[in-house]
């Protein structure tokens, strides 16, 4: 639809509803395009006469398939506005979805304030505006992601920041897709899904009818990346060689941390941006403190030698940096100093030590407190706190305090009757000739029910060690990307286990509160007394191309790797049919299907994928 501006009057057309469903009286039309017209309207059955838009679907020419096609868009924003709005602020809520006279309306929350596109006709906003608007939107994306659902929209026109306190809300989601909907059929294919999107917004793989959470990542960033330079992605030129977007010469000001998380968001490879908001939200705040935290894995303190050859460093952050962040420790609190933050060592030792979930912040008042967090950043206090704050410890608390904001999900039922605990068992250790291409199948895993994540209460250990933050990666080896940071006290279920190049163990880990899933060096993981942590495994000699036992088959196009066995895991690496890969574990999700946890020895990248996709040598 085209973009009308919110306080254009406009004229309504003949087929303009003036009070629907005898309640909802027509103020004026907002928008009319390919989809639809919306409207403003006010409720009159209310005492308040809230204001609220209403959507209409587009009558309809006589193609059946695109009436099929308007009215599933109708419906998916209905369910998705009634499932999400109720429980973020920053998301309009569903008033009604009704048929009259043969036409669909959903009537939603009327968002008071300016699109991002209008705010733009005041030119540019500064490096601080677009870092404060990508602030205050990371956690509601966050938000619809732990609810498995990608927006595949977020653009300019989709943001609206609110009137009364700036806030910015998402709206449009008759383009969402819930990635927990996608099925995969016998013959190992996904069903494909009509792409939905704006041009030039959209990454390659959403293109392709393939979105993943990234994708709306990189919408974002594009988006911040227009809100700098007033340049929307078409105008933006290309490096022929590697597809990445050419704009940072457009904003030469601009601070390299700042620009390395835009460029990162839009990497052109979804495994190259940002695997979650989380992250990155985590490198928004303070870049340069990844190289800490490196410093921090108790691996590193004990195996120097694969420090030394890992490359974690983002790009931007120089050595410089580190030196800063470790010895600028300062002790500091934010915002109504509810969250005070405690000097810590550089460098960690790991202990056996419960230390007390995040020192200083019980975890209600944390939970209780993000609101508070929030507004700070409306008053502009937190960035300037952001840049005095002690590197390691406030991105830890920015990270934990945007996960544990998500509300319960929405989806009860997903976790109901399976949501029972991943019992702690030894991942399956493959046997490998290095020295002939001889392959052997992996050994059986012991019998696994379920694949669904636990509950919070059925955790079996925390994380342990100092106060400071701890990395959690995508593999076994402090050569593996991080994925997320935790605390010590953190609840988790363990849910395999690992030796990395080195010989040393960790744990493949599942954090019930932000659903997160990742490895963990085994010595700042302290089991419950009750339960046993997963044996030691035996090692597994590191994978080389020689020694891979299998390949991914099925139709031509992308295949999801996901962080668990089963479609309701999110996907953190896409492979192709042909790609070699290495067989280290398998279960069975929560439909009986066996899946594999495979390693592709050229990346390094681990993941899961549904076995019908796998053809053993
Ligand atoms: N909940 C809302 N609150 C306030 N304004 C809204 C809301 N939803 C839509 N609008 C505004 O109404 C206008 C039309 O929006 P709508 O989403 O229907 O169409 P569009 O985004 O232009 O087109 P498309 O749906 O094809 O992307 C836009 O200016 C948009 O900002």
């Amino acid at each position: 639809m085209t973009n009308s501006g919110t306080n254009t009057p406009h004229v309504q057309t003949p087929q303009t509803p003036t009070l629907l469903n005898n309640r909802y009286r027509v103020i004026k039309v907002l928008g009319d395009g390919g989809f639809g017209t919306t409207f403003l309207a006010e409720d009159t059955q209310m005492p308040s006469r809230r204001q609220c838009v209403i959507k209409q679907l587009k009558p309809i020419d006589n193609n059946p398939q695109i009436y099929q096609l308007v009215k599933d868009r109708f419906q998916r924003e209905a369910a998705i506005l009634e499932r999400l709005g109720d429980s973020h602020d920053q998301i309009p809520m569903l008033y009604a979805f009704l048929e009259e006279a043969g036409q669909f309306y959903l009537v939603e929350e009327w968002v008071a304030g300016q699109t991002l596109t209008q705010k733009m006709q005041h030119g540019p906003l500064s490096e601080t505006e677009v870092r404060d608007i990508l602030i205050k939107l990371l956690p509601a994306i966050d938000y619809i992601h732990q609810q498995r659902i990608v927006h595949r929209d977020i653009k300019p026109d989709n943001i609206i920041l609110r009137q009364k306190d700036g806030i910015p809300s998402l709206i449009d989601f008759g383009a969402v897709k819930e990635t927990m909907s996608t099925v995969v059929n016998s013959q190992g294919q996904t069903n494909r899904s009509i792409v939905v999107g704006t041009p030039g917004y959209m990454p390659m793989e959403q293109l392709a009818g393939r979105p993943v959470y990234s994708s709306d990542l990189y919408s974002l960033g594009l988006t911040a990346i227009y809100l700098l330079t007033l340049k929307i992605p078409q105008e933006l030129e290309t490096d022929p060689q590697t597809g990445v977007l050419l704009w940072q010469h457009l904003v030469p000001n601009l601070s390299s941390e700042f620009a390395a998380t835009l460029s990162q968001a839009i990497h052109p490879q979804p495994n190259e941006r940002f695997l979650s908001a989380v992250a990155m939200m985590n490198h928004l705040v303070l870049p340069a403190t990844h190289v800490v935290d490196v410093a921090q894995d108790a691996t590193n303190a004990q195996a120097p030698e694969i420090l030394a050859n890992q490359d974690t460093t983002p790009v931007g952050v120089e050595a410089t940096d580190i030196v800063a962040h470790t010895l600028q420790q300062p002790s500091i609190s934010i915002t109504e100093a509810s969250v005070s933050v405690p000097p810590e060592p550089a460098v960690s030792e790991p202990t056996q030590a419960v230390i007390p979930q995040h020192p200083s912040v019980p975890p209600t008042v944390n939970q209780a407190r993000f609101p508070e967090w929030q507004k700070a950043i409306l008053t502009g206090g937190v960035i300037g706190i952001f840049v005095l704050v002690s590197a390691v410890l406030l991105r830890g608390q920015v990270s934990d305090l945007l996960s544990r904001n998500s509300p319960t999900p929405a989806v009860g039922t997903e976790r109901s009757t399976s949501d029972k605990a991943v019992s702690a068992s030894p991942e399956p250790s493959t046997p490998t000739n290095d020295s002939t291409s001889q392959v052997t199948r992996p050994a059986p895993p012991p019998p696994v029910e379920i694949a669904l994540p636990p509950n919070a209460d059925q955790t079996n250990a925390r994380i342990a060690g100092d106060p400071g933050s701890k990395n959690i990666r995508s593999g076994p080896g402090t050569n593996y990307a991080q994925t997320h940071i935790a605390y010590p006290g953190d609840r988790i279920t363990i849910i395999t286990s690992d030796h990395d190049q080195g010989g040393f163990l960790w744990h493949n880990v599942y954090f019930p509160k932000s659903q997160a899933q990742g490895w963990i060096a085994a010595q700042l993981v302290k089991a419950d007394q009750a339960a046993k942590p997963a044996p030691d495994p035996t090692p597994t000699p590191k994978p080389t191309p020689a020694n891979t036992n299998a390949t991914l088959v099925g139709s031509p196009e992308s295949k999801n790797i996901r962080t668990g066995p089963g479609t309701k895991f999110p996907t953190k690496h896409m492979a192709y049919p042909g790609d070699r890969v290495r067989i280290v574990g398998q279960r069975k999700d929560v439909g009986g299907y066996l899946w594999y946890e495979v390693l592709f020895p050229q990346s390094g990248v681990r993941g899961w994928i549904a076995a019908q996709l796998i053809q053993r040598d």
